[in-house]
């Protein structure tokens, strides 16, 4: 697509929630994407894996310090140009926090940054589903930190029983109403769920698979089993949507939407723009379209989270279709989410 940032997505959680395997899983199973991985230190991430998929280059490490506090939006700006740049062909870019990480400061870091290849993509907070209960007694702040997420990995769930499963999503549902929940085991989550998985060409018969091929085919099994866990919602419309419309659809999303992307057309005031939209969770961004054929002539939107109604989620978005004539002073909505 034109105009793609790269996203930056960032795993918080307290300590042993599980951060470290929910980052080595999504190196393991990449599926062609390219991570780029900003860490506090390299010590427990599995550099094995890395260099199988040709992906040791793509890291930063903060050698000394930690990532919420010692750092500022410079410092994290110097990281992120290491990684994001005009010539760089890395997807995504994941940061993980250290256990003590203030959620709040790091997404302030990157949205705040001045990287102009960089998008955010996101809050993923991990929590350990076996000792919830203990941390938040120990960390109050846990409640915020589940409040501020846009998506919540509910994970070391093979070792709760069914009971404690269900307490706990609803305990996370109070806290938090709008991200999207995955329960996990060992962060065993599709990472087309986080981010996009590259189009890379079917390899022909008789044709040698690159090591990242071997790698997805060996987790073939894994990957079916992983897309159960998320619903990705595709919604076409010939006809251009009401700006302020899809605006109040987009500040109220659906319960469990993570993430939503695609090519959209506006009309107010006879006059039709296009943008290309990125939402995650509430952080809205329009990049307005400038060149006729770098979009489709259609809105095409897909909507990215777990547990979706598909057909809730159409309904929504279709009566976003204007009606009656759309006044101009309607496409202001939009403007307050485009980039100056
Ligand atoms: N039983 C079980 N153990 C898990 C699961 N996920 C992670 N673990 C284990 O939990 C321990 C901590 O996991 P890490 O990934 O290192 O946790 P972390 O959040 O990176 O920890 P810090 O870096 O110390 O903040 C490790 O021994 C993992 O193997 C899970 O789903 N189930």
């Amino acid at each position: 697509m034109a105009n793609e940032r790269i996203p930056v997505v960032i795993v918080a959680g307290f300590l042993g929630s599980g951060k470290t395997t929910l980052l080595n899983h999504l190196l393991r199973n990449n599926r062609g994407a390219r991570i780029g991985v900003i860490v506090n230190d390299f010590g427990a991430v599995n550099i094995d894996s890395m260099m199988v998929a040709g992906q040791v280059d793509s890291m930063v490490s903060l050698s000394n310090g930690c990532l919420c506090c010692a750092v500022d939006v410079a410092d994290m700006d110097a990281m992120l140009d290491r990684l994001a740049h005009r010539a760089s062909d890395i997807d995504v870019i994941v940061v993980e926090a250290s256990g003590l990480a203030e959620p709040r400061n790091m997404i302030r870091l990157v949205v705040g940054s001045g990287n102009e290849y960089v998008g955010y993509g996101g809050l993923v907070l991990v929590v350990d589903g076996a000792g919830f209960g203990g941390t938040r007694e120990r960390h109050p702040e846990l409640d915020q930190h589940v409040a501020l997420a846009d998506l919540v990995l509910l994970n070391k769930t093979d070792r709760i029983d069914g009971d404690v499963h269900d307490e706990l999503l609803e305990t996370l549902c109070r806290l938090n109403d709008r991200a999207a929940i995955v329960s996990t085991v060992h962060g065993r989550i599709d990472p087309a769920l986080l981010f996009d998985i590259p189009e890379r060409p079917e390899p022909q018969p008789g044709e040698q698979l690159s090591l990242d091929q071997l790698l997805y085919e060996e987790h073939d099994g894994e990957h079916t089993h992983l897309h159960d866990g998320y619903d990705a919602v595709d919604f076409d419309s010939p006809v251009p949507l009401h700006p302020r419309a899809l605006v109040g659809f987009l500040e109220d999303q659906p319960a469990g939407v993570f993430r939503i992307k695609g090519y959209v057309h506006v009309v107010a005031g006879g006059r039709t723009r296009t943008y290309l939209l990125h939402t995650v969770g509430d952080h809205i961004r329009f990049d307005p379209v400038r060149r006729t054929g770098d979009a489709p002539a259609t809105t095409r939107l897909v909507v990215i989270g777990a547990d979706l109604d598909p057909d809730a989620v159409r309904a929504r978005l279709a009566a976003c279709v204007p009606t009656e004539p759309v006044p101009a002073d309607a496409m202001l909505a939009v403007h307050r989410f485009t980039p100056r």
